[in-house]
């Protein structure tokens, strides 16, 4: 259920906007989808959230949300995506429940990601493997934490970072499960293109696999 392309919302007060974004994205092929606003105020973030969680029932995808626990609860979203400042997989399970996808950034901890597993996170995302223009203020993670990570853990990778179709077919090969993009879906002209680029890239691999 974790896998392929997970599409992360940019920053963008224009609601109708924003969900027209997100449809091109899950039109072309986006498995998962975060909502990450880290400026709006309460009343435009559940606002947002709530339209999008109804867009994604649509593409039967699963909606998490960034950061807040108590949104996700609100909304009812499908689960919450953590990083160290973001609370805990123990707080976030209390408060969601034992069927919501809880997801921890990891950066280039391996010993977070298993002490996350151990604590019950549904997926762990690793990065940043690429300069990202989104975020500059990152940890840079280097392509065999992804060969270690596959090796010792049971739960679905993510990678994130500055991750384009032109660059994701390392990690593709060295175990991620999914990839999670910002910048190269929603700063493309071509929304719908821009996501199929990248689920036409892991089917590839599926079928490589499964070959
Ligand atoms: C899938 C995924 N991976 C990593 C992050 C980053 O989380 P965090 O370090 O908490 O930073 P912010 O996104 O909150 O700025 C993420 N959001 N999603
Ligand atoms: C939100 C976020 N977290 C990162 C991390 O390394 O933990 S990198 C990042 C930004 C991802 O956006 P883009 O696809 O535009 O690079
Ligand atoms: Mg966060």
């Amino acid at each position: 259920m974790i896998g392929g392309l997970y599409a992360i919302t940019p920053e963008c007060a224009d609601t109708e906007s924003l969900v027209e974004q997100v449809r091109q994205a899950l039109s072309g092929g986006a498995h998962l989808v975060q909502y990450r606003n880290k400026g709006g105020d309460v009343g435009l973030r559940h606002e947002q959230a709530s339209e999008l969680l109804a867009l994604c029932k649509q593409f039967h995808v699963p909606l998490i949300i960034n950061d807040d626990i108590r949104l996700s609860d609100l909304t009812g979203a499908d689960g919450v995506h953590l990083g160290k400042d973001d609370g805990s997989v123990r707080e976030a399970r209390l408060i969601l429940g034992p069927d919501k996808i809880i997801g921890v950034s990891c950066y280039n901890d391996l010993q977070r990601a298993l002490d996350a597993e151990a604590h019950g996170a549904n997926y762990v995302a690793f990065g940043s493997f690429f300069p990202s223009s989104t975020k500059s203020d990152v940890v840079t993670a280097p392509l065999t934490l992804l060969h270690e990570a596959k090796r010792v853990l049971n739960i679905p990778l993510v990678s994130i970072g500055g991750i384009t179709a032109d660059n994701v077919t390392p990690l593709i090969e060295a175990g991620t499960d999914a990839v999670a993009v910002i910048s190269a879906l929603f700063d493309s002209e071509d929304i719908v293109r821009a996501a199929s680029r990248f689920a036409v890239l892991f089917e590839k691999s599926n079928h490589h696999t499964l070959h």
